[in-house]
């Protein structure tokens, strides 16, 4: 496909972290892009909002949740061919509220190190990578 004719979308990607540094994972529903993957939870940054406010507004709409502080990870850009994405992707350190599947999404409180046993999308292994980097797993 022609550069100037693919969509490319600027994301807030969310590591959220629990207890015992575990990591909330949630399944993305079958009929979206890249269906009946686990991902990081988030969505697309839309125009005119700060990553800050789109973080909020996604955890609020997805889980219910409340962003207190973040702190950014990795930028990682990765080309689906149709699409391009930028994944904006921040640590969420604290947060107010219990996490719960707003959508109907399935959620996992998953380690560092059970990371590599999740099927994710094709462009999240570099942010695998720096959560077991950062965590030390
Ligand atoms: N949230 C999230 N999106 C990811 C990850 N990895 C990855 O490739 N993506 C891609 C999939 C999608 O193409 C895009 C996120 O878009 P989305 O469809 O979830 O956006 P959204 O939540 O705003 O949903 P909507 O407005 O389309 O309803 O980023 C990830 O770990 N988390
Ligand atoms: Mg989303």
């Amino acid at each position: 496909m022609a550069e100037g004719q693919k969509k490319h979308v600027h994301v807030a990607v969310g590591v959220i972290l629990g207890a015992d540094s575990r990591i909330l994972l949630a399944k993305r529903p079958d009929h979206l892009h890249m269906g009946g993957r686990w991902e990081f939870p988030g969505g697309k940054v839309e125009p005119e909002e700060t990553i800050q406010q789109a973080m909020s507004r996604e955890l609020r709409e997805e889980l219910a949740i409340d962003v207190v502080s973040m702190e950014k990870l990795i930028e990682v850009r990765h080309d689906y061919g149709d699409k391009q994405v930028f994944l904006d992707t921040w640590c969420v350190t604290e947060f107010s509220g219990e996490p719960a599947g707003v959508e109907g999404q399935q959620l996992a409180w998953v380690s560092a190190s059970a990371l590599a046993d999740y099927h994710f999308p094709d462009a999240n292994q570099p942010i695998v990578e720096a959560v077991q980097a950062k965590l030390g797993s």
